[in-house]
């Protein structure tokens, strides 16, 4: 199983890659963290919001595989404590299958994201900046897997 972080947004602040790059690292091979960067659509004053989405949405499914679990993370998913989002991560490693966790940029995700999913993970009821986002997700999931293995890390 391969856990792929898919996120609308490059050329992140040096303290954003580090942080992200602080929890990815812990993570063991079966359990690894790739991270795909989106490009973000061009906004400028009058643009159709609509139509960035729609292609935001068509560049973030392209880079996910055929046979992956897709999971969005989003405000109005399910608020999984640290323990549940340990069982459900023991949950993708018993099923196998590659793991695309998506993340929206600056105006969220599209609807082909959404229906797409299988899942819908909220981190908090509160909107975080997308960039944070990436390493909120890395650290949780290095907690999750610490959790799973009794490690000291988790107490
Ligand atoms: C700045 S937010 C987008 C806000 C946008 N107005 C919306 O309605 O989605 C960028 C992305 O970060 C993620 N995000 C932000 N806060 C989140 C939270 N509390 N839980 C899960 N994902 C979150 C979502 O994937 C969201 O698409």
């Amino acid at each position: 199983m391969q856990l792929n972080l898919v996120c609308v947004g490059e050329r992140m602040p040096s303290w954003v890659n580090e942080g992200y790059e602080e929890y990815a690292r812990r993570l063991p091979r079966e359990c690894a963290l790739m991270l795909r960067e989106i490009a973000p659509g061009k906004r400028t004053r009058n643009c159709d919001i609509q139509r960035i989405l729609a292609d935001e949405g068509q560049r973030m499914l392209a880079a996910v595989g055929g046979n992956a679990h897709i999971v969005t993370l989003d405000v109005g998913g399910k608020d999984w404590s640290t323990r549940e989002l340990a069982e459900v991560l023991a949950r993708w490693l018993r099923e196998g299958r590659d793991i695309a966790l998506l993340v929206g940029g600056p105006d969220g995700l599209s609807d082909a994201c959404r229906q797409r999913a299988a899942e819908s993970w909220s981190l908090s009821r509160m909107t975080f900046p997308h960039p944070l986002v990436r390493v909120i997700v890395a650290e949780q999931l290095y907690r999750a897997w610490t959790l799973l293995n009794n490690h000291p890390y988790h107490r």
